[in-house]
């Protein structure tokens, strides 16, 4: 018994609100040194890669699954991402040392570690050892408030991680503290700064508790539909009709529940990931171009959008093409705190282009979108 739960992979769930540091974590273990094989399997928010291209130095071992509604079709997607990843052969040892997914903060971590359950193959091979919630110390208190997914994810953690110390001061933290609590007494919580934990407490806990879930979520090891790799399970049934507080509206539900293995399935054209709108009246916009942009007005135009309409700008992250410039300005923002530097250099071959998302209320896209092309070169 023992012997096959070592065999099995440990697998890590990073969640965490928008913007609460979950990339800055994955970093962090992917460029320590640790001599270990880590898989990653990001979730991607928005249909043009931006998260993939933001963790660092992991290329061949970085996997996207491609849209954002974590509760009607990533599993599908993760079954078949995991399934691919225990092919792979190391001699003499498993392929890697452990998977890692980092869900969009936006996901109901649910869903995700259900997979690990539901799934023969996957049952077979993995072990969920632990979901670990990175909370933005300076956002979460109005996030607790507003969405029902940050809660979830700080309900369903192993351990909690109250990141960007530096943004809060003590009476707020503690006051932070006290409402973790409230929601998850058990999870250890680690006050961090750039997500500087240390590994052991992240990795290899052993930490998922599967009784402590059944008590929140009694549903959770038995699927309303039970089949493995079904995708509409019981948070899509609530989710979708009943739970105005859940916040997902699904007016753009197009897609084939039905045929979970066919990602394609799911594209379509239109605002946000693939289509869908979060939480009401949440939505995500991705703006694209071709032409180099003019650093000066894209900088200027950015930081008056984030002025005037930070408040409801939760997230909003790019790799710029700048003219005259050989390297890539990334940016990212959480509300009106704003990120940017120049990092590497575009490769040879690489497409130069200027891509952003902005995840947020109340968004005009036909405005963003304008304001975004006028800052070309
Ligand atoms: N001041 C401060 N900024 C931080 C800290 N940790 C991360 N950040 C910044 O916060 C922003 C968001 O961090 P990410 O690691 O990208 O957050 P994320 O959870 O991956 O974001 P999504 O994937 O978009 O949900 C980035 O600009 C980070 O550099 C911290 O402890 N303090």
């Amino acid at each position: 018994m023992t012997d096959t739960v070592a065999a099995k992979i440990p697998v890590t769930v990073l969640t965490g609100y928008l913007g609460a540091g979950k990339t800055t974590l994955l970093n962090r273990i992917l460029t320590e040194d640790h001599g270990k094989r880590y898989a990653v399997i990001v979730n991607e928010f928005g249909e043009i890669g931006i998260d993939n291209d933001l963790v660092v130095g992991a290329d061949e071992d970085v996997f996207e699954m491609n849209n954002g509604c974590v509760c009607c079709t990533v599993r599908g997607d993760l079954i078949r991402v995991v399934a691919g990843l225990m092919k792979r052969q190391r001699p003499g040892k498993p392929a890697f040392d452990a998977i890692i997914v980092e869900t969009t903060g936006l996901a109901d971590p649910g869903p995700v570690a259900q997979t690990f359950f539901v799934d023969d193959d996957v049952k077979a091979k993995t072990r969920l050892d632990s979901v670990t919630t990175l909370v933005d110390a300076r956002h979460v208190m109005a996030r607790l408030d507003d969405s029902r997914e940050a809660r979830e994810q700080v309900a369903f953690a192993d351990r909690i991680i109250l990141n960007k110390t530096d943004l809060a001061t003590e009476a707020e933290l503690v006051a932070v503290e006290r409402r973790l609590r409230a929601l998850n007494p058990l999870a250890p919580i680690t006050r961090a700064e750039r997500a500087n934990v240390p590994l052991d407490q992240v990795l290899g806990l052993g930490g998922f508790d599967l009784e402590r879930i059944l008590d929140i979520h009694p549903e959770f090891a038995n699927p309303a539909h039970g089949e493995a790799g079904h995708v509409h399970d019981e948070h899509c049934g609530h989710d979708h009709h009943d739970h105005h507080d859940h916040g997902h509206s699904h007016d753009h539900h197009h897609h084939d529940h039905g045929n979970p293995d066919n990602p394609d399935t799911v594209s379509e054209p239109g605002i946000g990931p693939r289509g869908h709108d979060h939480a009401d009246d949440i939505k995500g916009i991705s703006l694209s171009l071709d032409r180099p942009m003019n650093g000066v007005k894209f900088t200027a135009w950015l930081d008056q959008l984030l002025g005037q309409q930070g408040q409801n700008i939760l997230r909003a992250k790019g790799i710029i093409d700048v003219q005259g410039e050989d390297r890539r300005l990334v940016f990212q923002a959480v509300h009106m705190i704003l990120e940017g530097d120049l990092q590497r250099s575009w490769g040879p071959d690489e497409r130069r282009w200027s891509r952003a998302v902005f995840i947020g209320r109340e968004l005009d896209e036909a405005q963003l979108r304008a304001g975004f092309e006028a800052c070309a070169a």
